[in-house]
């Protein structure tokens, strides 16, 4: 479980994050959503320790995320909108390692997660293949199985469809789908509903860095526009 409460993250005088508090059960399904600058990924970088609280604080499974960054960072795992951002390594089967290699378990511990979130991806038998040489769709696949190989509670993606093409966006919302049925906690940024609306079980949506809205797509739906959100 994620829990934020009376989170303020100031830039300068101004509150990019103004007095959150929010709690998000293990396996929900959750969009952030909301105008540009209105404090989405800042919010988010608070839930894994990235960012540290100006006022407030975070709680991962009772754990505050500032005394404990690395608990946080294996339960809590984050891929960001540009995908080249979470590379550490060349190829797709090291990079996927990394992580885990990271976490100190066995060589067999270590391939059998990179095995199976590679396959979850559909990126199995790929592993030699250079990640620079791959399409947008299929390193955005690498950097969620990255992810996945930490075997977290909980995947955060931001602007996870972001420069993808309408096959690649479906197929990665399939694998968020996929990943919450089996149990693990989906949150994805954005600032367009269109994708992922009708798979959550919940939408935040932001304005000014405070909480405007909050609850299943049905309840908020008829007051989306109101904060700058297209309806689906
Ligand atoms: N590193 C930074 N330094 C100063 N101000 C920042 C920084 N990062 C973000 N901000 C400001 O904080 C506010 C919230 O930004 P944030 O990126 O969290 O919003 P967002 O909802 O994720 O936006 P977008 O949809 O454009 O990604 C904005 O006014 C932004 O300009």
């Amino acid at each position: 479980m994620i829990e934020v409460r009376n989170l303020v993250h100031r830039y300068g005088d101004a509150r990019a994050v103004d007095g959150v508090s929010l709690t998000l059960a293990d396996g929900e399904f959750v969009v952030v959503a909301g105008p540009n600058g209105s404090g989405k990924t800042t919010l988010v970088r608070h839930f894994n320790g990235l960012s540290t609280p100006d006022e407030g604080s975070v709680l991962v499974d009772g754990h505050d995320v500032t005394d404990h960054p690395v608990t946080a960072r294996s339960s809590v795992a984050m891929v960001f909108q540009d995908p080249r951002e979470c590379f550490v390594a060349a190829t797709v089967g090291a990079d996927v390692a990394f992580g885990p290699a990271n976490l100190g378990l066995t060589h067999d511990a270590i391939e059998e997660r990179r095995e199976r979130a590679l396959r979850a991806v559909r990126m199995d038998g790929r592993e030699d293949e250079r990640i620079d040489e791959l399409s947008g769709g299929e390193q955005a696949r690498v950097a969620i199985a990255g992810a996945l190989a930490m075997d977290p509670t909980h995947l955060v993606l931001d602007e996870p469809f972001a420069g993808l093409d309408w096959p690649a966006r479906e197929a990665v919302l399939d694998h968020l789908q996929a990943l919450h049925e089996r149990g693990t906690g989906v949150v994805v940024v954005t600032h367009d509903l269109r994708d992922v609306a009708a798979s959550a079980d919940r939408i935040v949506v932001l304005s000014d860095g405070r909480i405007a809205l909050d609850g299943p797509l049905d309840a908020v739906e008829d007051r989306l526009a109101e904060f700058g959100v297209r309806p689906p």
